[in-house]
């Protein structure tokens, strides 16, 4: 039944006395996508680089379709692609001729280059554009070119570091398509995203890193009912009323919309005994209203919150 692509084992990775990756271990199946999540230097790049072996662990070892990612670079080079930052993208060509030259890079011969070429251009909705400067392009479509460009020597798995970072909402919205599309024809897509819901929506497995530990790894659902099975939100007038009710009642704080949210488990004889001791004080939140745990709850509990090593693995 487990047909693990991508396997890493008690990885390590410092830089300097920085321990960056402090033995993490997790699985990814043939065609899942994956989404590794953490906050901004939690160590998401540096697995990616370790696995598209751009760089050597220190210790443990990550394996790419049975291969070891150091030992044996060559071959797991010819099974995985990286894309992100349009590295690959030269401004100066067009659509069609980048795809055209990275055939010719990647040793495919002329009616392969073709075909392919003319089948990428359509999946990716760059058919009219294909005869313009990829300087012309706008920021979804190089996205768009640069996966196209990494797919045509066929790799087996994809690396997508924050592939949708800087699109508007409706570009973001068909490259979520175009992810679960690749999926579908079984290559198996690893992702880094700053966007939890980007996780929710994609991933069929998600693994949360922190002080360089996988300190959470299941679905969407198994991650969210690890932290309960409803959210109460509050919400106050005022950021005093919203730290004096984090005072008295505890849970996360949104500054922003000047939210409080707390876990509850017995939902009437919660909501009562917080609207007691809201209303002992004298300050009643303006709103008020029971939600479904997200994902950003399960990311804010987790890291920063928790003491390390007090979650356990779903
Ligand atoms: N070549 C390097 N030399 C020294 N430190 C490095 C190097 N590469 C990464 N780091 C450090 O390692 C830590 C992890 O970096 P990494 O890029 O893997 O994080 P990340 O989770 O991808 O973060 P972000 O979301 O900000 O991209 C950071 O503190 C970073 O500064």
């Amino acid at each position: 039944m487990n047909d693990s692509i991508i396997s890493v084992k008690d990885l390590k990775k410092s830089y300097g006395s920085q321990k960056v990756l402090d033995g993490i271990n997790f699985e990814v199946e043939r065609g899942q996508i994956f989404a590794l999540l953490g906050e901004n230097g939690a160590g998401k790049t540096t697995t990616i680089r370790i696995l598209s072996t751009l760089i050597r662990p220190d210790e443990g070892i990550a394996m790419i379709d049975g291969l070891d990612t150091y030992r044996e670079a060559n071959s797991v080079k010819k099974r995985i692609s990286l894309t992100g930052q349009y590295a690959t993208v030269d401004e100066l060509l067009t659509g069609e001729e980048n795809l055209q030259m990275m055939g010719r890079l990647n040793h495919l011969n002329r009616s392969t280059v073709k075909k392919r070429t003319a089948t990428l251009l359509k999946q990716f909705d760059l058919l009219e554009a294909a005869k313009k400067q990829a300087k012309s392009y706008s920021g979804g479509m190089r996205r768009r070119l640069d996966i196209a460009l990494s797919l045509l020597a066929n790799p087996k798995v994809i690396f997508l570091d924050e592939p949708t970072t800087g699109l508007d909402p409706r570009s973001r919205l068909n490259m979520w398509i175009l992810i679960k599309e690749l999926a579908s024809n079984g290559i198996t897509i690893f992702l880094t995203t700053q966007y939890l819901e980007e996780a929710d929506q994609l991933a069929d497995k998600i693994a949360l890193i922190h002080n360089g530990k996988i300190v959470v790894e299941g679905t969407a659902e198994e991650l969210k009912r690890m932290i309960g099975e409803e959210k109460l939100v509050l919400q106050f007038q005022s950021e005093a009323n919203l730290i004096k009710a984090h005072n008295l009642l505890d849970g996360q704080t949104d500054h922003e919309s000047k939210c409080l949210i707390l876990t509850v488990k017995d939902t009437t004889e919660d909501l009562r005994n917080t609207l007691n001791t809201l209303h002992e004080q004298d300050m009643m939140p303006i709103d008020i209203y029971f939600r479904k745990p997200t994902l950003e709850d399960v990311f804010m509990e987790i890291t920063s919150h928790k003491p390390e090593g007090e979650v356990k693995y779903g």
